[in-house]
């Protein structure tokens, strides 16, 4: 069966990558592409629709999932139209705050919502690893760094927040400390968190565990945005045919 895709946000950076990396899928097609400023732009040969058409696009065209990247005002309209259409949505948007997380959790209550802050498989492998790095280092110094391009709006990015998660889940940490100026010994149980934003930077990530004379750094870099779209498409082609519910990457990887 071939998977149908509709896709926001079309002409931004990981847009232009979703409509590259559906085309190299063997079972999906997009059957639309939107963005809020269209301005008669085609992306690999796909017209680029106005984003007020939406709606109208998802009874038209019946896609059956909708893949987003976007922001977090836009994902929750997009989610909460394809509820209403019975179309799977697949976001990697990050930035949510609670109140957006509980519309798109309302939207999964009627149709099947996956949400990943990273469509990286390395990045799961990371997410997979650094727990049983914490529960392995008890009473070491946790600092995390991020660094992405000079665009990006969100800070921490939502990866690192996913990994803070994480950590978190491991170990005995009192506190998060974004950042240091002046006079800020470091204090025992605190994780250091560090949004570094420069240049066209794809994204990287790194946690830092710390002792007496050794350290243990954990690292993901990613170097083309093609492969988070394509962990995006992979989670669109699985994604057809769920129930409605609340999905993640991890559950992609694991089938
Ligand atoms: N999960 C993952 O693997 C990844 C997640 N991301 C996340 O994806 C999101 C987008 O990133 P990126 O592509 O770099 O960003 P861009 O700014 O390049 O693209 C965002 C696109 O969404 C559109 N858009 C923004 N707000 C709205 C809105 N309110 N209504 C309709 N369209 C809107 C923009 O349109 P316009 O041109 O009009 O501004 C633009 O085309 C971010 O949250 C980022 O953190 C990024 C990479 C990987
Ligand atoms: O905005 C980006 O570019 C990225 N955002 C995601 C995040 O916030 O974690 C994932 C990736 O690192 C690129």
């Amino acid at each position: 069966m071939t998977v149908r895709v509709g896709v926001t946000g079309a002409t931004g950076r990981m847009g232009r990558e979703v409509i590259a990396a559906v085309d190299d899928h063997a079972d999906c097609e997009v059957v639309f592409a939107v963005n809020r400023e269209p301005n008669g732009e085609t992306v690999d040969g796909v017209e680029i629709e106005s984003a007020d058409v939406f709606d109208s696009l998802l009874a038209e065209r019946e896609p059956t999932a909708v893949i987003d990247f976007t922001g977090p005002e836009s994902a929750v309209e997009y989610a909460t139209a394809c509820a209403e259409t019975d179309v799977a949505f697949v976001t990697g948007t990050t930035g949510f705050d609670d109140a957006h997380l509980e519309a798109l959790e309302e939207a999964s209550e009627e149709v099947a919502v996956l949400h990943a802050p990273n469509f990286a498989r390395g990045v799961q492998a990371l997410l997979n690893v650094v727990g049983e790095a914490v529960r392995n280092l008890p009473g070491y110094d946790v600092e995390l760094v991020e660094t992405h391009h000079n665009s990006k709006r969100d800070a921490p990015s939502g990866t690192a927040n996913r990994l803070l998660t994480e950590i978190e889940a491991n170990g005995e940490f009192t506190e998060r400390t974004h950042g240091r100026e002046g006079e800020q010994p470091r204090e025992a149980g605190e994780i250091g968190v560090h949004a570094l934003r420069a240049g066209d930077i794809t994204g990287e990530h790194e946690v830092l565990l710390a002792g007496n004379h050794e350290e243990v750094r954990l690292t993901h870099r990613a170097e083309d945005r093609g492969v988070f779209a394509a962990g995006a498409v992979d989670a669109a082609a699985w994604i057809a045919g769920q129930k409605a519910g609340w999905y993640d990457f991890a559950d992609v990887i694991a089938e």
